[in-house]
Formats: C-alpha cells, sequence, structure tokens
C-alpha cells in the first residue's frame, strides 16, 4: 500500500510549468579541449505534463537538467519557463537528486523547512512544512532524525523538502536511482501519485527503461554524446498504469531497440 495520503490536497494544486529548450547546444572547456555535450536541442513541456529521459551513460541527461533548472547557462540556444528566460536557479524549478542529501542535525521537518527559511518565509508559512509532509506520508515523522529513517522515507523527506517550494517545475535526475528495487517500484507509483495530485511539470532522468515508460507521458531517447533527439516515445496510457499492460511491453522493446539493446534480455 502506498504510505502517500490518498486524500487529495487541493491546497497543494500548483500550475505546472511550460518549459521551452531551443535549439540549445553545450560544451564544456576541458584542459584537452571543448567537450560538446548537448547539440542542436529543441525539447517543450507542455503545463503538468510528465517528461523523461534516457540515453546512453555520458550523453548529456544531467548536463540539460542543470540547464533547465537553471543552474549553469547554455552555451547557446534559449531555455524558457513560461516565456521567461531561465537564467538562474529558482525555488519554482527544484532539483530532486539520487541522493537526499538531509542534514543529520536537523528534524524531518526542520529539513523540510529549508527553502522556506532561506527564502525568510518560514514564519508565515509553517503548515506549508506540515502539508508537503502528509503529501509524502510521513507526517508521523516530524521529530525523528535522518538516522532513523529507511532510504526511501529519505528520499521522501527530500520531495517534501522539494514540494514545501510549490514547485511548477520538479527535475528529478535518478532520484530512485539508490533504493532497493521494491521500494523504487513503491515510489514510482507514489511520484506519479504526487504529481497528479500537485500538477507540477515534471522532467525525470532515469537508467530504468520500465521506469521512464512507467512514469511519463512522454519519453525522450538520446542518442550517444552530444546528447540529440534519437526519438520521442509517446504514451499514452491512463493512470494508474499497470505494470503488465501490453503497450508498456511494446515501448520497453521500441526504447531498448533504440539505445541498441536486445529486448530479449
Ligand atoms: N561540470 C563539468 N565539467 C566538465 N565536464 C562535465 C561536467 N559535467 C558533465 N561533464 C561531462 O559531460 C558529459 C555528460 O555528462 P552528464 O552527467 O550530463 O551525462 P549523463 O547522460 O547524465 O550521464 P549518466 O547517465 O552516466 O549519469 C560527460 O562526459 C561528463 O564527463
Amino acid at each position: 500500500m502506498s504510505a502517500v495520503a490518498s486524500e487529495p490536497t487541493t491546497s497543494n494544486k500548483v500550475a505546472g510549468a511550460r518549459i521551452e529548450v531551443r535549439n540549445v547546444s553545450h560544451w564544456f572547456d576541458l584542459p584537452a579541449g571543448p567537450l560538446h555535450v548537448i547539440d542542436e536541442l529543441d525539447l517543450s513541456i507542455a503545463p503538468g505534463e510528465f517528461v523523461a529521459l534516457l540515453g546512453p551513460s555520458g550523453c548529456g541527461k544531467s548536463t540539460l537538467l542543470r540547464l533547465v533548472a537553471g543552474l549553469e547557462p547554455a552555451t547557446t540556444g534559449e531555455l524558457l519557463h513560461d516565456g521567461a528566460p531561465i537564467t538562474d536557479p529558482d525555488p519554482s524549478r527544484i532539483v530532486v537528486f539520487q541522493d537526499p542529501t538531509l542534514f543529520p542535525w536537523r528534524t524531518v521537518w526542520d529539513n523540510v523547512a529549508l527553502g522556506l527559511q532561506a527564502r525568510g518565509i518560514l514564519r508565515a508559512q509553517r503548515h506549508r512544512v506540515d502539508q508537503a509532509l502528509r503529501l509524502v506520508g510521513l507526517q508521523d515523522f516530524a521529530k525523528a532524525f535522518p538516522h532513523q529513517l529507511s532510504g526511501g522515507m529519505a528520499q521522501r523527506v527530500a520531495l517534501a523538502r522539494a514540494l514545501v517550494n510549490d514547485p511548477s517545475l520538479l527535475v528529478l535526475d535518478e532520484p530512485l536511482g539508490k533504493l532497493d528495487s521494491l521500494t523504487r517500484l513503491t515510489m514510482q507509483t507514489e511520484l506519479v501519485d504526487l504529481w497528479q495530485r500537485t500538477g507540477f511539470s515534471a522532467l525525470l532522468v532515469t537508467h530504468d527503461v520500465e521506469e521512464a515508460l512507467f512514469m511519463a507521458q512522454r519519453v525522450v531517447v538520446f542518442s550517444d554524446r552530444p546528447a540529440r533527439i534519437r526519438q520521442v516515445l509517446v504514451n499514452d496510457l491512463p493512470y494508474p498504469r499497470h505494470r503488465g499492460d501490453p503497450r508498456l511491453a511494446e515501448l520497453r522493446r521500441e526504447a531498448l531497440a533504440l539505445l541498441g539493446l536486445d529486448a530479449s534480455w
């Protein structure tokens, strides 16, 4: 059973971001010369859409996430959030990484409160911390410390820490990558449930083909570095999805073939 609160929490409803990546190329300046990582990429995310990126290791997926999050500027091209250029990080676009990186000396509640505290709005907005904890089903663990949590619970705290900002875009960089396989499956369902209940747009990077197809509405398959779009797989299966759905198996075969792998594995 999902640990996430099943009651809809309408106060957490947000308008999803529209993201446009227009003709973006990116290089890193290395001592040996420039490393071309992204090549003339065009991609858009509609408000409230869930998009996943798949591609060979090192092709440039995380780099693209960093550009979309505003953590670094693209070498050339344009990135827009609701029509405005993305130039800096912003609390409306939150990145959740593989490692939850919680402060061990702060309680769960205090870890989730960090973003509001940094923005100087915690005193007036304390209820948002409680709401975010309810969203991820951890309301009873507000006073716990990180060492008292399982891996899945720690990652839920990281999600609550992101959701407390009411982001219009959640940037997910392998957020379930360190979890055991059972917890990972549960968290996939929980994340989709959170996405549906809150309305943020989601951009997920994962190495797990099934995860991408189970969660996302579109799966963008990249080439080797420099990343170009090889193909976009559209998954219009309704939610909640069933892992045994033959359409998922069909999409999996297509995705693996695009990645140069034999689907009979
Ligand atoms: N800050 C940086 N400085 C120099 N090179 C970098 C930097 N960040 C990433 N790279 C290089 O850019 C390339 C793309 O890295 P990136 O992390 O975006 O790939 P990825 O597709 O997310 O990989 P993986 O799937 O293995 O996580 C790699 O060759 C990496 O070494």
